[in-house]
């Protein structure tokens, strides 16, 4: 059964997703509403994300495709209703019901393989209209009248990228997350899917943490929930995950008894800040990177632990790191900060620097192109393993962003 354990112990099992329809759809128009900084190369984003599969595999870790697993999914009747049903809602303000019903119709007639891409990279008018050609049925729908033949009946959904954020496992179960953007909120519906019906996860017995659909709109990011191990959960508080989401995590991991502390930790309400993992890792079991422009000593946190009637009991920490050491049993953390001027490491911030997969302890994948910050973590002691993420990086998340581990050894 998969499980993840700690954020630094040996990877095994991990779901990535290579670039696809999702990222030839990125325009200078829609970019940023659907979270980009900058429109993609996509050949060489997807020379990008192979590397980054491939350093995964040499490193023993099996690598699961998201595209795979949705199109694995979406095998059963009773599946592609439960993601059609929710995606196609025709109380969506662009939809209605001829519109929803003539897309239900062309995507319920595709293959499985057809319509996790297009679940995936969204549906155009134009390809809708082509797909519908002769069995356009009596009922017309001015809602698709009203769109222009390029404009999308179904979004694309890029960020799909970044599978840390939208399902994260915390020890032995899972948070589908509900997501705060508009632009990533689809993306919840698919995991639902695979997690309800694959076969690989269906009979699994995994806890269910989160239900993104019942918890909305309470928000729980992946990028903000670090496992860091003895029953320890870490919680970002910034511009994406709430308190109510981290309260409802920890109610439900308390009931369970699968953790028994949550940290949660208050962050600046930036898009720079956006998750806990865009300024915050952990690298070993005894070291954590920040960011250098975060005063250490400055940052409010909170200890939430089983309280009575469900509700946590809370307790304000008068230092994080003092309190992630009596968490963890230790005397101390190592907290490594890369000493560089305030333009690289904002720069490096923005390029996530900060933002490590560990694959074992003391062993990150990291983007090259943060120099000080790479440099600084080898001179402690940490073998970083550099990837290129120039085109990868555009959508602003790294390495730890774009993987959601589902079976990782404690450490
Ligand atoms: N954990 C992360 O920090 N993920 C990066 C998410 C980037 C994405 N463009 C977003 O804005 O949600």
């Amino acid at each position: 059964m998969f499980h993840v354990n700690s954020e630094v112990g040996a990877l095994k099992h991990v779901i990535l997703h290579e670039p696809g329809l999702d990222f030839e759809r990125l325009t200078p128009d829609n970019k940023d509403e659907l979270l980009f900084d900058d429109v993609v190369w996509v050949s060489r984003a997807k020379e990008e994300h192979r590397a980054f599969q491939q350093l995964l595999r040499e490193r023993g870790v099996t690598v699961h495709l998201l595209h795979d697993l949705l199109a694995e999914t979406v095998k059963t009747e009773e599946a592609v209703a439960f993601v059609l049903d929710r995606v196609l809602d025709d109380r969506q303000p662009h939809l209605g019901a001829a519109l929803a019903g003539a897309a239900r119709q062309v995507l319920t007639a595709m293959g499985p393989g057809d319509l996790a891409t297009h679940l995936l990279g969204g549906l155009s008018k134009r390809e809708l209209s082509e797909a519908l050609g002769e069995r356009r049925g009596p009922s017309r729908s001015f809602a698709l009248d009203l769109l222009a033949d390029d404009d999308f009946v179904l979004p694309p959904l890029p960020n799909s990228l970044f599978t840390r954020d939208t399902s994260c496992w915390v020890y032995d179960g899972v948070c589908v997350n509900p997501m705060r953007k508009a632009g990533r909120r689809r993306e919840t519906v698919n995991y639902e899917a695979i997690y309800n019906f694959h076969p690989m996860f269906a009979e699994s017995g995994a806890q269910r943490w989160i239900d993104g659909e019942a918890m909305a709109p309470a928000v729980i990011e992946g990028g903000d929930v670090e496992v860091i191990g003895n029953g320890t959960v870490l919680v970002g508080l910034g511009e994406r995950t709430t308190p109510a989401g981290v309260e409802i995590l920890a109610r439900r991991l308390f009931e369970a008894g699968s953790a028994r502390r949550v940290i949660a930790v208050e962050l600046p309400k930036a898009r720079a800040f956006m998750h806990l993992d865009t300024v915050m890792t952990m690298v070993d079991r005894d070291a954590f990177t920040l960011f250098t422009g975060l005063d250490r000593a400055g940052l409010r946190s909170w200890t939430l632990t089983p309280g009575a009637r469900q509700v946590p009991d809370v307790c304000e920490n008068t230092d994080l790191f003092a309190a992630i050491a009596a968490a963890l049993g230790l005397d101390r953390v190592r907290v490594l900060q890369a000493e560089q001027d305030t333009f690289s490491a904002r720069r490096e911030q923005w390029n996530d620097g900060c933002n490590l997969l560990a694959v074992a302890p003391g062993s990150v994948i990291a983007y090259e192109v943060n120099e000080h910050s790479n440099r600084m973590l080898e001179d402690n002691g940490i073998e970083v393993l550099r990837i290129r993420g120039d085109q990868l990086g555009r959508g602003r998340g790294g390495p730890r962003c774009m993987s959601c581990p589902i079976e990782r050894d404690a450490v």
